[in-house]
């Protein structure tokens, strides 16, 4: 599924606007809205008859929205009450409508300052099922000024469940910063095309559905894409009647060393369970490696592996000369190269290295935070592009654009670089195009899946070099079947369905323990499986 900044989404408007008769747009945004909340009543309060519903309406055009879906739950016998945060600059004919159907209104004049001396506020938000958050859409800028930060610590304090018009308000809608305060939805009802604050920030979304209002985005190009299980599925490697262990995609595996022998296992166990074709290693724990996996093709040196359609290089290989070498011969291959953990390290510390890289060969790294903050400090940043120097920079400014200053850095030495940043919400960026991947659960913060990730990646990648697709598209493919590896561990191996009510329920797991990366590695091949059974977006 393709996401639109808020610019694209508005160019997409602007014929719509034009062309049907005032407030129509509007109208098809609020009816696919009302319906959403429907449901989010019903589910939540039995029937939508005598339920309490509270507008949190702001100045734009979001706060339209929300007037008109509680004009419409007036009509089903709802109580509904509208605060505005801006009485002056309320949607006009969105507040006559509510007020023809004799929904109450809450102006909050701005020279109020004491909102929790407000009797009539603090009773409806006590008294309320649900609420409405049409404080800001894709207009939004900056963090939430008076009286609506204010009016969120109320209804956080309250307890009160939200649904966000469009936006989660706080959340800016490019960047998917969260910015403090910001609303925390139980759900999100967004109009014509994901947002990247919906694919960045999700897990603070709560369950996201899409209102089709007729948009043509054909003229805007997505500035980011999110598979679905259908994607991932339809193109996962299967073998065919023509194929045999080579032909769906060999990788090298570089990886393990005295220090970590557990890497290598973990990284090859990656790679084996992801495709059919051979994985050949290299390294110094090789009989470690065949004692669990004698499927796998050992070498001593990567020279001696044979052919590869990718390598990876990196998890638990250390930093020594010895690692140092293995490392330089294989980024002179011209096959993609995966890097990860240790030979980001080396990379980081001696970027010279990626001066024996073929220029047009790609190379994904793979980092988690720190591993990117190391990144980062390899060379200068480039005008306009600074660079993140520590966690709270990168929440500051953004995954993408903390990723775009890393390889902007890079570029500016000649070297193009895709990099994966990892995280509960994993980013990927490159010439191959931006992917972006909530991982559902944090179930695979645990010590070694970064290394079964990495033996991932590098099968698919290695697949994708012989079918013709993108390092960075089959990354967010490695990605959803490791994340539901995780899951599927942690659950005990239930099926899509449980997993579609835990979706459901916001993103939060009512139930599940702890695994080891270990366990994720087994469960891949029940996790392609699932994907292959989920078959559909989770997106309502
Ligand atoms: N153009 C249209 O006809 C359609 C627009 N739609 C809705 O319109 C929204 C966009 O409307 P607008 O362009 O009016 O913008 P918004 O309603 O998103 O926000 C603009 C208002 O919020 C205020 N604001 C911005 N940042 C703020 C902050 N940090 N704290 C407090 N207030 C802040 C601005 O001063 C302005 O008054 C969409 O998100 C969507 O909900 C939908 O109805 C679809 C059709
Ligand atoms: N909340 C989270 N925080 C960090 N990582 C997470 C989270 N949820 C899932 N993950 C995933 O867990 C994995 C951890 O990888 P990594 O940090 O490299 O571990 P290791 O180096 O121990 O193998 C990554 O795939 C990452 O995306």
């Amino acid at each position: 599924m393709n996401v639109y900044t808020a610019d694209s989404i508005r160019a997409a408007e602007a014929p719509l606007l034009a062309s049907l008769p005032e407030g129509d747009l509007m109208r098809r945004a609020s009816y696919g809205l009302y319906i959403h909340v429907l449901d989010e009543i019903r589910r939540r309060c039995g029937t939508v008859y005598g339920s309490h519903i509270l507008l949190i309406v702001g100045a734009g055009d979001n706060g339209g929205d929300t007037l008109w879906a509680g004009t419409y739950l007036r009509g089903k016998g709802a109580a509904v009450t509208a605060v505005l945060l801006n009485p002056d600059h309320t949607h006009a004919a969105g507040l006559a409508a509510l007020r023809a159907v004799h929904g109450h209104v809450i102006p909050l004049p701005p020279e109020e300052t004491d909102l929790s001396a407000n009797t009539a506020l603090t009773a409806a938000i006590h008294t309320t099922d649900l609420a409405l958050d049409g404080i800001v859409g894709i207009g939004g800028r900056g963090p939430l000024r008076e009286p609506a930060s204010t009016v969120i610590g109320l209804l956080d304090d309250a307890h009160v469940p939200i649904v966000s018009v469009d936006i989660p308000s706080g959340i800016d809608p490019d960047t998917g910063v969260r910015h403090a305060p910001h609303v925390h939805p139980v759900a999100t009802v967004t109009f014509g095309a994901l947002k990247p604050c919906h694919v960045l920030a999700g897990p603070s979304c709560g369950r996201i559905s899409l209102v089709d209002i007729g948009l043509d985005l054909s003229g805007e190009t997505p500035v980011m894409q999110v598979l679905s299980d259908a994607d991932v599925a339809a193109q996962w490697p299967i073998p065919g009647a023509s194929d045999n262990k080579y032909t769906t995609g060999v990788v090298g595996v570089c990886a393990g060393s005295a220090a970590y022998p557990g890497a290598a296992l973990l990284t090859v166990s990656g790679a084996a369970h992801a495709s059919s074709a051979m994985v050949r290693y290299t390294g110094s724990v090789s009989d470690l490696v065949l004692s669990h996996r004698p499927d796998t093709v050992c070498t001593g040196s990567p020279k001696q592996a044979g052919r590869v359609n990718a390598w990876i290089a990196g998890p638990g290989m250390g930093t020594d000369e010895g690692a140092y070498d293995r490392l330089s011969w294989i980024l002179k291959q011209e096959v993609p190269i995966v890097l990860d953990a240790d030979a980001i390290t080396l990379i980081s510390n001696t970027p010279e290295l990626m001066d024996k890289r073929p220029r047009d060969a790609v190379t994904l790294l793979t980092p988690h935070t720190g591993e990117f903050l190391r990144l980062c400090t390899s060379y200068p940043e480039t005008p306009h592009y600074p660079l993140p120097t520590s966690v709270a920079d990168i929440e500051r400014m953004g995954r993408p654009a903390a990723v775009t200053a890393c390889q902007k850095a890079w570029e500016n030495q000649g070297i193009t670089i895709s990099i994966l940043l990892k995280g509960r919400t994993t980013y990927i960026a490159g010439p191959g195009g931006v992917f972006v991947e909530d991982t559902g659960s944090s179930w695979a913060a645990t010590p070694g899946s970064g290394d079964v990730l990495t033996g991932l990646i590098g099968a698919i990648v290695a697949h994708g070099m012989v079918v013709g697709r993108s390092v960075e598209e089959s990354a967010a493919m490695a990605v959803r079947v490791h994340s539901r590896a995780a899951l599927l561990a942690a659950m005990g191996g239930q099926t899509w369905h449980t997993l579609d009510y835990v979706v459901d329920e916001g993103a939060q797991l009512p139930h599940g323990a702890p695994v080891t990366a270990s366990e994720i590695s087994l469960s891949i091949s029940a996790a392609i499986r699932d994907v292959q059974a989920g078959g559909e977006d989770t997106l309502q």
